[in-house]
């Protein structure tokens, strides 16, 4: 990729579910030597420090969902950064749990808007993200991103989507753990989605790659998001929400490269890292690694595939 101003942005987000941790996300980000391996790619990086959500009244424990106030500030606080930040280069917000997408995707998506190019998002998950606080079972609002961006109902409280994302311009690769009212709703929308079973049997990189012809056709903003446990818990064990059955560290790796060789990447989230669960560091260091693949990073120069 050409040399790009990539701009680290702390978002300690840990209001979107009950077990908490993940606010140590963007210190141990940083500790795994992000803006390093960004830099030695020849990027610009610039390191903002850590967000704080917007001023809001505390939560009490009434009610389903979990820290509704504190979540909506957030959104608020992420929504403008994202805006801002997407202006002057790169965004890779630093999580923090998955609830920060629901004001960093609204936020790049806004500024897509302002250049009349169509915003696309590309989701590496276990899980979908596709409830509302209507239909959220645990009342953790880490599972509704992909429901508030895309302009669904039942998100009273929560900023008005300005620019929702439209539905055929999401890919969701990873799914293996679908709540059942999240796939009644997906069922009934054009988001592409792929399960573990596609990848295993058509590839991450076929999957991707039909997605990213889409991007490139429309002019299209690509922003990704990156849970950690769209991979393996044996490669990536620091997460709240392990699922078995993930993806190998190799096809990350792919995944990235191939985002990378695409040239279409303008945003970045690396979410759900809890480093109170992780050993000796090394998801960080696995998040990190993907990161720098994504920006560029690879073993050799020139493509090795193309033997005859
Ligand atoms: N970003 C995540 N890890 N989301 C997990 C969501 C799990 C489950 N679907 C829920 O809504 O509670
Ligand atoms: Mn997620
Ligand atoms: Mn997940």
């Amino acid at each position: 990729m050409p040399r790009k101003t990539v701009i680290l942005i702390g978002a300690p987000v840990d209001s979107g579910k009950r077990r908490t941790g993940c606010l140590m996300g963007p210190d141990a980000y940083r500790t795994a030597g992000l803006a390093n391996a960004l830099s030695d790619l020849g990027h610009k990086v610039e390191d903002m420090g850590n967000l704080t959500p917007a001023a809001h009244q505390p939560d009490t424990n009434e009610g389903k969902l979990h820290a509704p106030n504190e979540t909506i500030a957030w959104t608020h606080r992420l929504t403008r950064t994202a805006e801002l930040a997407m202006q002057r280069g790169l965004p890779i917000f630093m999580g923090g749990d998955h609830s920060l997408s629901l004001g960093t995707v609204a936020g790049v998506a806004n500024h897509a808007a302002t250049l009349g190019r169509p915003q696309f998002v590309l989701w590496l998950d276990a899980h979908s993200d596709f409830h509302t606080p209507e239909t959220t079972d645990s009342g953790n609002l880490h599972g509704t991103p992909l429901g508030y961006v895309t302009g669904r109902e039942g998100f009273g409280g929560f900023p008005k989507v300005e620019n929702p994302i439209p539905q055929e311009n999401i890919c969701i690769i990873g799914l293996r753990s679908v709540d059942a009212a999240e796939r009644a709703a997906l069922e009934e929308t054009d988001i592409r989605y792929h399960d573990m079973r596609e990848i295993d049997e058509i590839g991450v990189g076929r999957l991707l790659s039909a997605f990213l012809e889409v991007v490139a056709a429309a002019n299209g903003m690509l922003h990704v998001s990156l849970d950690v446990d769209f991979l393996d818990p044996m490669a990536a064990p620091a997460v709240g929400t392990t699922v078995p059955g993930g993806a190998t560290i190799r096809e990350g790796h792919l995944a990235m490269e191939i985002i990378n060789d695409s040239g279409l990447l303008t945003s970045l989230d690396l979410v759900e890292l809890n480093p109170f669960l992780d050993e000796r560091g090394r998801t960080a260091q696995v998040m990190v690694d993907l990161a720098a693949s994504a920006m560029g990073r690879r073993v050799f120069d020139r493509p090795t595939r193309a033997h005859s």
